[in-house]
């Protein structure tokens, strides 16, 4: 995007990131080497070739912006090697844009290539199953956080368009929630999915049982009912995107006397025309004058060609952001996420420090 600002850093402390789609993060150097391996032919075999095809030069619609996945995910679905890796490498690349937390998304379906449903991306039937798509993601994310000295969680998407998946991934999260798995999350097209189906409700009602948290895309692209029934009916703990939440002010001040967390993406917001394309308009301009809770996120870096600094920069260029709402807005964010309420004390400790924050306890 031309007119963005170039990659300063406007923020060069501690972050929080809670909304990111590992699919959506992958390093195109990865998806070359990955089919240079597999054999699978791409219509562009460079860096640069391959980038000017995956990436969104201009605003789309939602639907649009996730037909992008499908120009690479069959190269790095059902290899073991490759799931590892880009999960590995996101953790690297998360820890120099100066995360400190991460939890990252991703629908271990889309990665599978048995015992799934329909088989997605065209793949053949293989061996590799959303159970253990999980498990290599952890491990990848494990070693990532050895090497790179971050840390890093996980959350599993449902597919608005595949309710038969969700009962599925309710059951992953139970099965590793002791590993790296924090959170059920419902991602994909909810312009023409706006109702959550019954499999959903039902995947997100074993979630509140088992004590497994929640946070659902919505109010994105979709009205504000979207987010009235993921608060209401489906417990979600926070809302992924959620702008459209502005457009039901009743909803909007409820949600702001719960101290709801939005997880805020600016960019991705533009390409996907989830909001105004001048950023001087963006909803997260009304949050921070609310002192509402939200993020600065990413979602898919890959496709918006962009880093965690881009976002925090056009926050600050074009919305006026400063280093105090950064702070703050980071604080929150880690008093938001959903580690286990000891370790997320530690983080949000860890931030109140990095920030000269700390107050003397001394009288
Ligand atoms: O911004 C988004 N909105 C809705 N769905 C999304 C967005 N970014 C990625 N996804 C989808 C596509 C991915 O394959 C899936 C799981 O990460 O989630």
């Amino acid at each position: 995007m031309a007119e963005l600002p170039s990659d300063q850093v406007v923020f060069n402390k501690p972050k929080v990131e809670l909304h990111v789609h590992l699919d959506g993060a992958i390093r195109v150097q990865t998806i070359l080497d990955v089919a240079k391996r597999r054999g699978i032919s791409l219509p562009a075999n460079t860096v640069e070739g391959m980038t000017q095809i995956i990436i969104l030069q201009q605003p789309a619609t939602l639907t649009q912006f996730l037909g992008k996945f499908a120009e690479y995910m069959h190269v790095v679905a059902g290899d073991r090697a490759a799931i590892k890796r880009i999960a590995y490498e996101f953790v690297e690349d998360k820890a120099k844009e100066g995360v400190i937390y991460v939890e990252v998304r991703y629908s271990p379906h889309f990665l599978a290539n048995t015992k799934v449903y329909p088989i997605p991306w065209d793949q053949a039937e293989g061996d590799l199953s959303p159970d253990e798509v999980v498990h290599l993601v952890n491990v990848g994310l494990s070693e990532g956080e050895r090497d790179f000295k971050i840390k890093a969680r996980s959350i599993l998407c449902c597919m608005r368009h595949m309710p038969n998946w969700s009962m599925d991934v309710v059951e992953l999260c139970k099965k590793y929630q002791q590993g790296g798995v924090v959170a059920i999350d419902l991602a994909g097209d909810e312009s023409l999915n706006s109702e959550a189906n019954p499999e959903h409700r039902k995947a997100y009602e074993e979630a509140v049982r088992f004590g497994i948290h929640r946070t659902v895309h919505a109010g994105e692209v979709g009205p504000s009912s979207v987010v009235k029934e993921a608060v209401e009916v489906l417990k979600a703990e926070r809302v992924g995107h959620g702008y459209r939440t502005l457009e039901d002010q009743v909803l909007y001040k409820n949600l702001l006397a719960q101290n709801m967390h939005f997880e805020v993406c600016p960019i991705s917001s533009k390409l996907t025309s989830a909001c105004d394309p001048d950023f001087t308009k963006h909803p997260v301009i009304r949050f921070r004058k609310d002192k509402a809770n939200y993020s600065l996120n990413t979602d898919d870096p890959l496709i918006f060609n962009s880093t965690l600094h881009l976002d925090y920069s056009i926050a600050h260029k074009y919305m006026g952001f400063t280093e105090d709402e950064f702070k703050r807005l980071n604080i929150g964010s880690a008093k938001s996420c959903f580690l286990p309420e000891k370790e997320k004390k530690e983080l949000v400790h860890r931030l109140y420090e990095a920030y000269g924050m700390v107050r003397s306890t001394a009288f």
